[in-house]
């Protein structure tokens, strides 16, 4: 392959008159230009030889395709690439040279179909598919439309609401469902595909089977008065799930158009559509947190010097409380022996309890077998010391946030591990290089902070402190990959990086009130926002106990820029400590349906007393827009202080740990990427008007100043940074 192009196509003419055109792009076989533009030379040329009766499309190493390379829409969107005619790969090379060819089509699909890729093969007169592959249509995830004829094709296959389903949830069906909606003609091994797809073309050429145009298939389309009736319902259900995005409305409107105007004004509708989404700044956010996603696990200086992550056989877990029950669950669930240690019977009992319980809920929910549960279950097994602990390869302590107690059990298990093994533990605020001064091993000592529920949340925040090996850095990483975390590796401080970007938030929020801003107002505003609660509803929900004593560690560690509010102490001493007692910032009914309260003033006005504010007229009256920016760039400063001193090597990993840590909505592309769509100046100056008029708590940080200086993004990486990776 060219240096300079990206994939390509391969295509060989068997003795049997078929074709077979393989898709070549590692890892995923996506569909750059250089593929498509390939693929569509191999297909001119089978037209025009005589020795060619008919086409296989494949994907070399056991994929199909992941769909059209998704750095070609940066590249449009950054102008260093042309955006080609509007339908001219859909409709000119798709429809009109592959479905409409003289010659038939059969799609050999191994692996999975995402995308541009299953697009592809619906154009394919027949498509044969290896068990468990992944077909989908999840281009509405990145904020694009499926633009390759998806919406025209996949209802015709599969009928409209399913068609809906799987566009607007972007979630793939296996092959075998596939099978049965009518998307697949057959499932076969792997070692059949391609002989299968050979002499099912050639049965397509020779009329013994069908010879189908999924364009032009209309028998699993509803009447139109039926199909209008769904899709106006699944308009209502977009509008409400994705009130900040315009791509899933404007995907309905290229599928009405096929159903109403038929599928070639459908076709046009879609490359139209299609084209106007690349631009949008939601697009732009999705894209850039696909590929930040994917980045975090690549670490500077640790994952590329060619270390290879070792087996991890087995993991002990001391603390069966909620956290490391939690812990416990996600990796029996990715098949790990479990070691779970307690201090005595009952407690064990508890935690194995938990974990059950956390199993079970899946039980009942249908998303796993009874066999599935109780093998799961199976490599579970529970202590009460340490002497299981002399195989394990890795342990992870999460019992309270006690620092003597937590010194004495890595000294312990110091003694008992073997001297290879990964010391863990995931503790959210205390300096990981006192919980291990009593030991010296120093080297695999490591921070494995979840996020609770630890089974369910997605984030791993992976802290390294100037001790810890790369090794272990690539152990936990590839850990963190087999219980399906995104992990973002941070440096050690009070908080790491994404507790660090939650204290200015609530913190904000709270001076705001104090200040005479609504409460209610500021939760409206931000959930308008597209976080998935505000502020004050939040702090109900984790309770008051875990909100004062995070507060607590930040107003020790960082005194001059915390904002002290009383207001969640003075209702804690009234036991209002949030939902778990149905009164905090809101009442709760037996439902815990959420409603605002009239007596929450009352501790509102008590608190200003104590820290001697006013209520501000301009505060009492803020916009939305306003509440956006006063609750969120405290949160930007912090977050560029973080970086600033090295606690994330990448912006990218920031904005990460604010989508999955935070909730930030990921359309907006996470923190950093937000900010810079507003600019270093723009925040910089009202971050300075604020500190002139309110304090320290909104002063700029020296980082945020100087990008601001220099117009520069907040996002570009730091030069010599001070970094602690
Ligand atoms: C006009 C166009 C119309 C069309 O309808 C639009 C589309 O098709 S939109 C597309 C619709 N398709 C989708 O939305 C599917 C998106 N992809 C996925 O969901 C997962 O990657 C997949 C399930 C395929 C594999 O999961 P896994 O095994 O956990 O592996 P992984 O996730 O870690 O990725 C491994 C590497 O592959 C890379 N890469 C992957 N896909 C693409 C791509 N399409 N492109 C480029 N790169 C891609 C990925 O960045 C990573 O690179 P690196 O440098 O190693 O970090």
């Amino acid at each position: 392959m060219d240096s300079r192009t990206k994939g390509k196509t391969v295509m060989e003419v068997g003795g049997d008159g078929v074709a077979v055109i393989t898709l070549i792009n590692p890892p995923v076989n996506s569909l750059s230009f250089d593929v498509l533009y390939n693929l569509k030379s191999n297909y001119e040329e089978a037209l025009s030889r005589n020795d060619v009766k008919a086409i296989v499309i494949t994907g070399a190493k056991g994929k199909f395709s992941g769909g059209f390379d998704i750095s070609g829409f940066g590249e449009i969107q950054k102008g260093t690439r042309k955006e080609p005619k509007v339908g001219y790969i859909s409709i000119d090379i798709i429809t009109d040279l592959l479905e409409a060819a003289r010659k038939p089509s059969v799609a050999a699909i191994d692996g999975l179909a995402l995308g541009g890729g299953l697009e592809l093969s619906m154009a394919c007169h027949a498509r044969i598919s290896t068990p468990g592959a992944q077909l989908g249509l999840p281009e509405l995830q990145l904020g694009v439309i499926p633009g390759f004829g998806g919406t025209q094709r996949l209802p015709r296959l599969v009928g409209l609401t399913k068609a809906l389903e799987m566009i607007l949830t972007s979630k793939p069906v296996r092959a075998e469902e596939g099978h049965s909606l009518g998307l697949i003609d057959a499932v076969v091994p792997s070692a059949e595909l391609l002989t299968t797809a050979r002499r099912w073309a050639l049965d397509i050429v020779e009329r013994r089977k069908p010879w189908i145009s999924s364009l032009l298939k209309t028998d699993k389309l509803p009447p139109l008065g039926e199909a209008r009736e769904i899709l106006k319902f699944a308009r209502g259900q977009t509008r409400k799930q994705a009130p900040n995005m315009k791509h899933p409305l404007m995907c309905l409107d290229a599928l009405e158009m096929g159903i109403v105007s038929g599928p070639r004004a459908g076709l046009e509708k879609e490359a139209e559509v299609g084209s106007q989404v690349i631009s949008l700044d939601t697009t732009k956010g999705l894209i850039h947190v696909f590929f930040s996603q994917r980045g975090t696990a690549k670490v500077p200086g640790v994952t590329d010097g060619g270390l290879v992550p070792r087996k991890i056989k087995k993991v002990a877990i001391i603390g069966g409380g909620l956290m490391g029950s939690g812990i416990a669950t996600a990796l029996i669930l990715s098949n790990y022996p479990v070691i779970l240690k307690e201090v005595n019977e009952k407690f064990l009992e508890a935690g194995i309890g938990r974990v059950k319980a956390n199993l079970q809920s899946r039980v009942r929910k249908g998303s796993m077998s009874k066999e599935k549960f109780e093998k799961t279950m199976s490599l579970l097994k529970g202590s009460l010391d340490y002497e299981s602990f002399r195989d394990v390869d890795m342990v992870i302590e999460a019992v309270i946030e006690n620092i003597s107690l937590k010194q004495q059990i890595f000294a312990d298990l110091e003694k008992y591990c073997p001297q290879h093994c990964i010391l863990a533990s995931n503790t959210s605020t205390i300096d990981l290089n006192k919980i291990g001064e009593r030991t010296k091993s120093q080297d695999r000592i490591v921070g494995a902070h979840f996020f609770s529920p630890a089974h369910v949340m997605p984030l791993l925040e992976i802290v390294r402190t100037n001790h810890t090996s790369a090794q272990v850095i690539v152990d936990l990483l590839d850990v963190g990959k087999k219980i399906k975390k995104t992990p973002v590796v941070v440096g050690n401080c009070t908080g790491f990086a994404v507790n660090r970007m939650f204290f200015p938030y609530t913190q904000a929020a709270m001076f705001l009130v104090e200040r005479g801003a609504d409460p209610y107002l500021i939760d409206m505003a931000i959930s308008k926002f597209g976080m998935p609660m505000g502020p004050f509803r939040l702090c109900d929900l984790v309770g008051f106990g875990v909100a004062i004593a995070t507060a607590t560690q930040f107003i020790e560690n960082f005194p001059e820029r915390t904002y002290k509010s009383m207001i969640i102490p003075l209702m804690q001493e009234d036991k209002r400590a949030g939902e778990a007692t149905r009164k905090g910032f809101y009442l709760y009914d037996d439902k815990r349906k959420a409603k605002p309260d009239p007596e929450l003033k009352k501790y509102i006005e008590k608190a200003r007393s104590i820290s001697g504010g006013n209520v501000d007229p301009k505060l009492v009256k803020l916009s939305e827009k306003e509440i956006i920016e006063m609750t969120f760039f405290p949160v930007v400063n912090e977050a560029c202080r973080v970086f600033a001193e090295g606690i994330a090597v990448k912006a990218a990993d920031l904005d990460i740990a604010a989508i999955m840590g935070m909730g930030f909505p990921p359309y907006r592309g996470g923190i950093m990427f937000w900010a810079d769509s507003m600019g270093s100046k723009y925040i910089y100056s009202r971050l300075d008007e604020w500190s002139k008029t309110y304090g320290d708590f909104f002063k700029p940080c020296a980082f945020l100043a100087e990008r601001a200086s220099k117009g520069a993004p907040l996002s570009a990486p730091v030069e010599q940074a001070r970094s602690r990776l």
